[in-house]
């Protein structure tokens, strides 16, 4: 169906002339806005800044008008798309972003289609048209009107398809090719997708749904509604967190394209900043490490770390030594846990005690020592008065008697003794012995690496079985590096250890201090060049070195996003999870961590969980965080898969989910999906006649991920391995990839082998067989599994 097929008789060549001359205004308007807000960005980041105050207010404009250039800049394609007649005789334009007349108490031109009012557009059916009388879809292509489609809503109802609102425009959109990237869909958003899009921001929000559901479309228009409407959502970014980087790649563009930059895209694997989680494990070592007896065995790992009971430790001070006994560690460590303060902020505590104690013994040495020898002394000179000797000897020499000294010689000492404790090498490495600093990543990496280490932490929560799958030797050969499900652990144990910025806040002063003293300096020359003209001024004279090096220090233009992602305690002000059913409770667990106010959507289809982790019902993953305080909403109508090919999943999602209701789709194709028996050898011969039939359409080979690389070795024209290109005509994916794609014509490869490749394998089929937009093949070598053979029969 081609983009003509949707010129209604509204579409008279004068209405269309008309909506020209409009479309031609606004993109006018939207060129002077972007010429205003591009000459003050250039006045802002030209502003010297002056006072902090000053500073702050520029770098705050400098971020106000690049996002507002990003907004107008990203609206170019489709700028307007649709109007509302109101019956009250208003009339408003929607599009992309908000236009406001040049007079300031004009109505706007055009109305951004987040804005209340826009509404409607949306949500006004025949049966409850909201106050609107005709809602009309403007088709444009760059920017010239190509097609109008109205709907009259206070008519007579379209029977069966009143519900879905520009019927033309969305078949149009569900129908167009494919580019292996996803696009908005701002101009043909369904009613039950928009009421999820405006629904409130607090709170944890559930988006249910069946594929192709609009599930991921739906929460990045959210993310974009959001960061609209909340200026806290604004300032700390949305986080979206998707299953895969191939995933992130499709969806990338969408925000960006409906101007919003404050966003950051990421798998849990990406979470841990510094750590790239690209080794592979077994698939029963990852569901361990999902669990969360986790957090317990690494909490138990942070406690072994704090003086073990039991240890007596010498500690060597120069020619002295110093026995710290059990009771004096366990009390120690007992105090610095009592602050209740992470790990590593609670060592100073710590070191502070041990540091106390072996100054008060090495004291307690000394004076031991001083009485012995008074001791001796006094026993070798029986009763004579030493110190009237000494007197009289100073009386004789001249000397007056010195006054009382004030200063107490015991405390004295005893400060001394604290600064040697303090700085002794000995103190330090019993401290670090027994009280270590430690990364997250040193931590786990010892935890794993050594099989008592993991006994001990583990000891009553893991069977030696499951401390065996955990394990990982270190020595040469041994795997190194970090899994993606080794990142939730990392930010547990980063949680529990926490970072002693003592030593970072020092250096930061340090800078500070360095750069007045640079600015003193410049100052100082320009004084030194003062002329014997008194009433010429030097920059010393207006303005002090302190100011001089604020003024100087570079502003940080670093977007929201690009600062969140360096940061592992940034928290956001709104997180989005798709394929929410794929994560486990310990990345949940992380999730939270990133999002305190729980303000959260959380999008999926607990019958497509395929990792071993993964959810069984939404419940099950959100209670230990809210209780059962998070609102489910579903979404009903499949906008991707034809209903012909919904038909031959039915018997496989009834296997999946008895309770699930499978969406209804959108439209049929006309085209019903094939089977045929077929070797992997045969795979690209399959191929090739489709490609014949295809035209300028692209095509996904979905294959059990063990052969993916087999078939693609085939294929040389495919795209294919860890890093496919979607916008490759054919394109290779093993079924772990495909999660969350779509493609025109899918090839599901093996549908037996998927199956039995892991215990979630009859979800991993499903979400193959439902990624196509308009034809689906199935390749077996084997049989064809009962549950798909029944759906082709039904
Ligand atoms: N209102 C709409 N107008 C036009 N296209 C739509 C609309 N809603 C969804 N779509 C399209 O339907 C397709 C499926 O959407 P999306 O990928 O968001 O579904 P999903 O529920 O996340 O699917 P899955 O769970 O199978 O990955 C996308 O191409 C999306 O653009």
């Amino acid at each position: 169906m081609s983009l003509a097929d949707h010129v209604t008789p509204h579409d008279a060549p004068s209405d269309r002339d008309r909506e020209q001359d409009r479309l031609t205004l606004l993109y006018a308007r939207l060129d002077a806005l972007r010429a205003t807000t591009r000459e003050r960005l250039a006045e802002v980041a030209a502003s010297p800044g002056g006072s902090p105050q000053a500073r702050t207010e520029r770098d705050t404009a400098f971020t106000e008008y690049t996002a507002r250039l990003a907004r107008l800049e990203a609206a170019e394609n489709g700028l307007c798309f649709g109007r509302l007649d109101l019956r009250s005789g208003d009339r408003h334009y929607i599009g992309r972003v908000g236009l406001p007349a040049e007079e300031a108490d004009a109505d706007p031109l055009l109305m951004d289609w987040r804005a209340p009012a826009a509404r409607a557009f949306y949500v006004a059916t025949s049966a409850a048209p909201e106050g609107v009388h005709r809602r009309r879809h403007i088709v444009t292509k760059g920017r010239r009107v190509v097609s109008l489609d109205d709907e009259v809503l206070d008519g007579a109802p379209d029977a069966g398809r009143e519900h879905l609102a520009g019927n033309a425009a969305l078949l149009a959109a569900v129908n167009t090719g494919r580019t292996g990237r996803m696009h908005d869909i701002v101009a043909t958003l369904q009613a039950e997708q928009d009421t999820i899009i405006r629904s409130d921001q607090n709170g944890v929000l559930v988006v249910q749904g069946g594929p192709g559901t609009g599930k991921t479309a739906v929460a990045l228009h959210r993310a974009a509604y959001l960061l609209y409407h909340s200026a806290r959502i604004a300032s700390r970014g949305v986080l979206v967190v998707g299953p895969n980087a191939t995933f992130l790649r499709y969806i990338g563009q969408v925000l960006p394209g409906l101007g919003e930059t404050s966003v950051l895209l990421s798998t849990v694997g990406e979470l841990f900043p510094g750590v790239v989680a690209d080794r592979s494990e077994p698939p029963a070592a990852a569901a361990l490490k999902g669990q969360p007896v986790l957090a317990d065995v690494i909490a138990a790992a942070v406690r072994d770390r704090q003086a073990p009971p039991g240890a007596a430790f010498d500690v060597r001070i120069g020619d002295d030594v110093v026995t710290l006994e059990p009771g004096f560690w366990t009390a120690a460590a007992d105090r610095a846990r009592a602050t209740g303060r992470p790990h590593n902020k609670a060592r100073p505590i710590f070191v502070r005690l041990v540091v106390d104690e072996v100054a008060r013994q090495l004291a307690a040495q000394a004076q031991g020592l001083a009485d012995r020898l008074e001791a001796e002394t006094a026993q070798l000179l029986g009763d004579v008065d030493l110190d009237a000797a000494a007197r009289g000897d100073l009386a004789r020499l001249g000397f007056e008697e010195s006054p009382e000294s004030d200063v107490d010689p015991y405390t004295e000492t005893a400060l001394d003794l604290r600064a040697i404790a303090a700085t002794d090498p000995g103190v330090a490495a019993a401290c670090e012995a027994l009280w270590p600093q430690l990364t997250a990543q040193r931590l786990l990496a010892q935890l794993f690496g050594d099989p008592a280490r993991l006994a001990s932490a583990a000891d009553g929560l893991l069977t030696a079985d499951e401390q065996a799958l955990l394990c990982r030797p270190a020595g040469i050969g041994a795997p190194t590096g970090w899994t993606v499900a080794d990142v939730p652990l990392l930010d547990e144990a980063a949680q529990l250890l926490g970072e002693d910025d003592h030593a970072a806040k020092a250096r930061a002063a340090q800078a500070r201090d360095a750069e007045i003293a640079y600015a003193q300096g410049v100052l100082d020359v320009a004084a030194g060049s003062r002329t014997e003209d008194k009433e010429i001024l030097t920059a010393g004279d207006l303005i002090d070195a302190r100011r001089l090096a604020e003024r100087s220090r570079v502003a940080d233009h670093r977007t929201v996003a690009e600062r969140a992602a360096v940061d592992r305690t940034w928290t956001f002000g709104h997180v989005i999870v798709d394929e929410a059913q794929e994560l486990s409770p310990m990345a949940w667990r992380l999730l939270m961590r990133r999002c305190p106010t729980r303000s959260m959507t959380l999008v999926g289809d607990v019958a497509q969980t395929s990792s071993p982790g993964g959810l069984n019902a939404w419940g099950e993953a959100l209670e230990p965080f809210v209780g059962d305080r998070w609102r489910l909403t579903r979404l009903s109508v499949n906008y991707r898969t034809p209903a012909e090919i919904m038909a031959i999943t039915g018997p496989l999602l009834a296997t999946l989910d008895a309770d699930a209701e499978p969406p209804s789709s959108v439209r049929d194709s006309g085209v019903p999906p094939w089977h045929a028996s077929a070797a992997l050898t045969d795979v690209a011969a399959h191929v090739r006649a489709e490609l014949a039939e295809l035209g300028e359409r692209r095509l996904a080979v979905i294959t059990p991920d063990a052969v993916a690389a087999e078939v693609a070795a085939a294929l040389p024209e495919a795209s294919a391995g860890p890093d496919p290109d979607l916008t490759a005509r054919v394109v290779v994916l093993g079924v772990g990839q495909a999660k969350g794609l779509e493609f025109d014509v899918v090839l599901v490869v093996d549908p037996a082998g998927m199956i039995d490749a892991s215990p979630r394998g009859g979800s991993d089929l499903y979400v193959a067989l439902t990624r196509a937009t308009q034809r689906l093949g199935v390749l077996h070598p084997g049989p064809l599994p009962d549950v798909l053979a029944r759906g082709f029969r039904s």
